[in-house]
């Protein structure tokens, strides 16, 4: 944590860290980490989710703390203005939180984030930009540094690791060390001075992260001197999300064999996929993550007595099929199976 010295008068601004990362690279882990720890931080937390229909609420780990979610677009472009009101809104009961705590989509540029707290002046005076922390996914983040993009469209995996101020490297457990060392040779040839913390499921030292005093606003001035003043930027707008949100309970084989089908054969295209699932019989919510052809699932909270049995899921990539996705996760249903 940073101390002042003492000639220095102590900063009363509350210090916002700005979470960021391509999807499914562990931002959601690490925030879970983040509020479930012993750091003697009150957080305010502010999430911010790509894909048409949320699951992220049910993702993030019951704690004590404020969430605010902000689901109607992306926190760079569309939704700064609510940004903007949900800062305002903190700052009236600031007395109950000592930090506050972004989590961008994964296909969010930092920069109209960070300049967030630049621009706007009473925004400014109540709160310092503490650091930009991105979370890197050491087995997929180079196809993402290395996809082509159209004239004028940047590359938010690049553009997140250029402002981060902290990299965590998450994932080590999937790759061995010449792949690490490869990653890291990428992180540094676009942020050369940048602290880089290697990681597995975002285990990390939080002080490493939290209340660091690390973004510098010289640093990122010398290297982008329209960072201030620069106010269009573009989107990749060939990813998409589809969602689906279906009442009913799932077949679990025939939704194994079609989940496993589906990433084993669009999964490059498919970057990342999440969802609530009913599994018929089961007592428990199913939640499932997929991060391009890596599948994980296991069993969540129990459903609630009387609770509507309901599935919530969605994909996000390119070249999506609305329709076979929809007919395909229609066909996992039980109901279905007895018609057939
Ligand atoms: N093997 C492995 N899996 C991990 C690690 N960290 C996170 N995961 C898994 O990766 C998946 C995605 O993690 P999240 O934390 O949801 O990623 P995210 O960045 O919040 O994802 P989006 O918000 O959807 O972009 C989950 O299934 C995690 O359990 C890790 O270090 N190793």
């Amino acid at each position: 944590m940073t101390t002042p010295t003492s000639d220095e008068p102590r900063d009363q601004r509350v210090p916002v860290t700005v979470l960021t990362g391509f999807l499914g690279s562990g931002k959601t882990t690490l925030l879970n980490r983040i509020l479930t720890e012993q750091h003697g931080l009150r957080i305010a937390v502010i999430e911010n989710e790509f894909g048409e229909v949320g699951v992220d609420d049910a993702l993030v780990l019951d704690s004590e703390e404020e969430i605010f979610e902000m689901n109607n677009g992306c926190i760079c472009c569309t939704v700064r203005g609510d940004l903007i009101r949900i800062l305002g809104a903190l700052m009236r009961r600031r007395e109950k939180f000592d930090h506050i705590l972004i989590e961008t989509t994964g296909l969010a540029d930092p920069a109209p984030v960070a300049q967030t707290f630049f621009m706007d002046d009473e925004i400014a005076a109540q709160l310092r930009l503490d650091a930009i922390v991105t979370l890197v996914d050491a087995a997929h983040v180079l196809q993402h540094l290395d996809e082509v993009k159209p004239e004028g469209v940047e590359n938010e995996a690049v553009e997140q690791i250029a402002f981060a101020d902290r990299i965590v490297l998450n994932k080590t457990d999937l790759v061995d060390e010449s792949a690490i060392a490869e990653v890291t040779d990428r992180i540094r040839a676009i942020n050369s001075s940048v602290q880089i913390i290697p990681a597995q499921h975002a285990e990390i030292y939080l002080p490493q992260v939290l209340d660091v005093g690390a973004f510098d606003l010289e640093r990122v001035l010398a290297e982008d001197p329209s960072f201030l003043t620069e106010t269009e930027h573009q989107h990749d707008t060939t990813v998409t999300s589809v969602g689906i949100d279906l009442t009913g309970e799932l077949d679990e084989e025939r939704l194994n064999r079609w989940l496993g089908t589906l990433l084993r054969t669009k999964g490059v295209d498919i970057f990342r996929s999440k969802g609530i699932l009913a599994l018929a019989g089961a007592p428990k919510q199913y939640v499932f993550q997929g991060v391009h052809m890596l599948l994980v699932g296991e069993f969540g909270r129990h459903w609630h007595d009387g609770e509507q049995r309901r599935n919530r899921l969605v994909f996000i990539g390119r070249n999506l099929d609305r329709e076979a996705l929809e007919c395909g996760f229609a066909d996992c249903l039980a109901t279905a199976g007895a018609a057939a």
